[in-house]
């Protein structure tokens, strides 16, 4: 199977041509080549079909194998990907996910994509739709919740696909691996979660840490750097327009009251192409 590496502020997916490549079992390929050590190692696949909604349709799955409905970094480098290797010739596209479709704006230097803004659509606030079951609330905003045997305040927004949003005093002094999956397994999201650990700095800048449901630990998010910007303009502690420092680059992210949609601004950048053999994985 020929793949392409690429990641978005250090998120980092194997992008597979499906115009082109048939996977029969991607849950079973995603986690294989997703491990560090026997794999290509990433944070999961990313699938670019056809679509007949869209340009172009986006299918994901986390390194874990799990399908997830939405992924920020991921869209903006399929954006990367269709105009760099000459699928379209557009700078503005859109893109079929399971959490709706995506209109993109690319920004193109020396004839490649460098920088994409993605329209987001409007963050979902809805506890029925998240899915949080929190008491009989419809939202869930600045509640408090045990994890671990400590109180924190959450804030739950679906961008697509699911979100906790934890302000903490410092990203740096979280324990994230011990308490990122007790959050993600919480009982209170029947289909797991992302969380975000956010830090306020001022207010037009959070800095995020992030643990993904389905992968750990990542370097950035782009559902949930949209997630996180909405939840501090939610709690006023911020305005509607954040840069969101993420452990491996920047987000630009704005909301739009009028349009009731969130713009996210970042990078999109290639390593390398590859090849795999997945004789006895995908038979
Ligand atoms: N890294 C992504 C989100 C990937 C999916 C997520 N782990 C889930 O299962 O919902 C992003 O950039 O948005």
């Amino acid at each position: 199977m020929k793949f392409t590496k690429m990641h978005g502020c250090g998120n980092d997916y194997v992008y597979v041509n499906c115009l082109e490549e048939k996977i029969n079992n991607p849950n079973k390929v995603a986690k294989f080549i997703s491990d560090r050590h026997f794999g290509i190692g990433s944070d999961g696949m990313i699938c670019i079909c056809p679509s007949d909604k869209a340009d172009f349709r986006m299918a994901m799955y986390n390194s874990d194998g799990s399908e997830g409905a939405m992924c920020g970094n991921g869209v903006r480098c399929i954006a990367k990907y269709v105009y760099d290797y000459g699928l379209t010739d557009k700078t503005t596209i859109t893109i079929e996910t399971k959490g709706g479709i995506k209109e993109l704006d690319l920004t193109v230097e020396d004839g490649k994509v460098t920088w994409v803004k993605v329209d987001m659509e409007a963050p979902i606030t809805e506890a029925s739709k998240i899915p949080a079951i929190y008491d009989d609330l419809t939202e869930v905003i600045d509640q408090p919740v045990i994890v671990d045997g400590k109180e924190y305040n959450i804030t739950c927004i679906s961008m697509g696909n699911p979100h906790g949003v934890v302000f903490v005093d410092s990203v740096a002094d979280i324990d994230i691996e011990k308490i990122g999956p007790k959050f993600e397994n919480h009982p209170m999201f029947p289909d797991r979660v992302n969380t975000e650990f956010i830090e306020v700095v001022d207010e037009n800048t959070i800095k995020m840490r992030v643990w993904e449901r389905g992968a750990g630990e990542t370097l950035a998010c782009g559902t949930g750097a949209c997630a996180s910007a909405y939840a501090s303009y939610l709690n006023k502690k911020t305005g509607k327009k954040v840069l969101v420092h993420l452990l491996g680059g920047d987000l630009q992210i704005e909301y739009d009251e009028e349009k009731d949609t969130i713009f996210m601004t970042g990078p999109a950048t290639t390593v390398f192409d590859g090849e795999i053999d997945l004789t006895g994985i995908d038979d």
